[in-house]
């Protein structure tokens, strides 16, 4: 535009020049003044000339310097939003992204102990959840230990994390920004809806489809456990957050409570965390924690996809009327004495006719294995995916104690919904159970089977 307007003032002063010649020629005829306005004239349009000259090439050249830049800045973002992606660098948010991708956190797709979820779309057009984190310090904790967990690790069983926002301010909220995984949580499609209660989404998983969790969650856990530069204990390994994509292929989220520990390092002491119901006995007789502690909420989770219910839930005694707690793993391992296993299985999937007697007694076996009392009798997570497709074959799990938690001391709702509290240990009570054998059908080799 100042361009234009430079050629047009030019080419103005030298069309006035020329006038000026012109009018000086008619009125002074070829006299000396007429000679001495022609010369000036002359010199101007030539300086006007010059100037026009040297302004158009320095403007081609600005130009083209700043195409150039332009492209190559083009080309460094798209190279710097590629390598963040490579390296799995989660972006910064600013508090107006996540309001427009939310749309004002209308849609709420979940509640947690830590904050709600909800569903967004960001400006690439890609579906995320954007987990609302609320509460101080310990929403501070949470925060800082999941971005710093999920940011290291790359799974296709894991969920991935876009990226966060942080507080403004004290006691404002904190977001993670995560892909957003369509089926929403394993609790859904194994535990049967309560009464009249009716619940948006979810339904019945099939036994193939719970089979190929177990495989997809264990895989998971191996990968943090022995993959990641330092080991990742994730601490809160139940049905909630077990996320289903849509193959319903699992991917496991939430590590507000994760712990990083050196590979050397076998235990560490840590304050009590987890939620009830899945937290291993050494929690509670404090003997620290290790991986095996994932282990044991894994066997617990497998009960739960197996039987289609809580390990802890509350069932009305028929005489009595009254309600009491009971505890699932209990009852496997009673019905495995007396090879009545069919009897713990989801009555749902006995319906569909596609269970083998087999393939149940040697998922039940590896939940057992998974649920001893000593932590260094359960298998590493390496071991459990060999034994779930068929590398190695389950052995009878050994002689042991069974640690039960007895929840009769806490508060009913939290053991019977799976919602994280914080433990109180003084009011747990564990009581042991002798002779926890398996029965004679288990102290055979299971023979290998590969999920179908
Ligand atoms: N990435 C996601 N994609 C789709 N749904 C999700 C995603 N993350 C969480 N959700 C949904 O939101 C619910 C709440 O998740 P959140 O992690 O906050 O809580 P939680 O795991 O149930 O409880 P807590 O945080 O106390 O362990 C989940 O159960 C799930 O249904």
């Amino acid at each position: 535009m100042e361009d234009k307007k430079a050629n047009i003032i030019a080419a103005i002063s030298i069309l006035a020049l020329v006038v000026v010649i012109i009018a000086a020629r008619v009125s002074l005829k070829l006299s000396k003044t007429f000679y001495l306005i022609a010369g000036v004239d002359i010199s101007l349009i030539l300086a006007v000339f010059c100037f026009l000259i040297i302004r158009n090439r320095y403007n081609r050249e600005r130009n083209l310097l700043v195409s150039r830049f332009l492209s190559e800045g083009r080309e460094l973002r798209t190279e710097y939003s590629f390598l963040r992606k490579v390296a799995g660098v989660p972006t910064k948010f600013k508090l107006e992204d996540l309001e427009e991708a939310t749309d004002g956190f209308r849609s709420l797709i979940g509640k947690g102990g830590s904050g709600s979820v909800f569903k967004g779309v960001l400006k690439d057009g890609s579906q995320v959840a954007v987990k609302r984190i609320e509460g101080e310090e310990k929403g501070e904790r949470e925060f800082r230990s999941e971005v710093a967990a999920i940011a290291s690790v790359q799974h296709k069983n894991l969920v991935r994390l876009y990226g966060y926002s942080s507080a403004i301010s004290a006691n404002r909220p904190r977001f993670l920004v995560y892909e957003y995984i369509v089926n929403s949580s394993l609790n859904i499609w194994i535990f049967p809806e309560k009464g009249n209660r009716r619940r948006s989404g979810g339904g019945c998983l099939s036994w193939y489809q719970r089979y190929q969790v177990a495989i997809d969650v264990a895989k998971a856990l191996a990968y943090l456990h022995h993959d990641c530069r330092s080991k990742i204990l994730h601490l809160d390994v139940k049905p909630e957050n077990i996320l289903l994509d849509e193959n319903y292929r699992a991917v496991v989220t939430d590590f507000g409570l994760s712990k990083l520990i050196a590979r050397d390092e076998s235990k560490v002491l840590t304050d009590i965390r987890g939620t009830r119901g899945y937290l291993a006995p050494e929690w509670l007789l404090e003997h620290g924690i290790s991986e095996k502690s994932d282990v044991y909420s894994y066997g617990i989770v497998l009960l739960e996809m197996i039987g289609g219910r809580r390990s802890i839930s509350k069932v009305e005694v028929k005489e009595t009327r009254k309600k009491k707690l009971e505890y699932f793993p209990r009852i496997v391992n009673q019905k495995m004495r007396e090879r009545k296993v069919m009897e713990i299985v989801d009555p749902r999937l006995i319906e569909t006719n596609e269970l083998k007697e087999e393939e149940v007694m040697k998922l039940v076996c590896v939940a057992m294995w998974c649920i001893q009392e000593k932590s260094k009798n359960r298998p590493d997570m390496v071991m459990v995916i060999e034994m779930l497709e068929g590398r190695v074959p389950v052995y009878e799990p050994p002689d042991s104690d069974v640690v039960v938690v007895d929840l009769l001391a806490a508060d009913d709702d939290a053991s019977s919904t799976g919602v994280r509290r914080v433990v109180n240990v003084p009011r747990l009570q564990i009581q042991r159970e002798r002779n926890f054998r398996l029965p004679s059908i288990c102290s055979s080799i299971i023979s290998p089977i590969s999920p179908r």
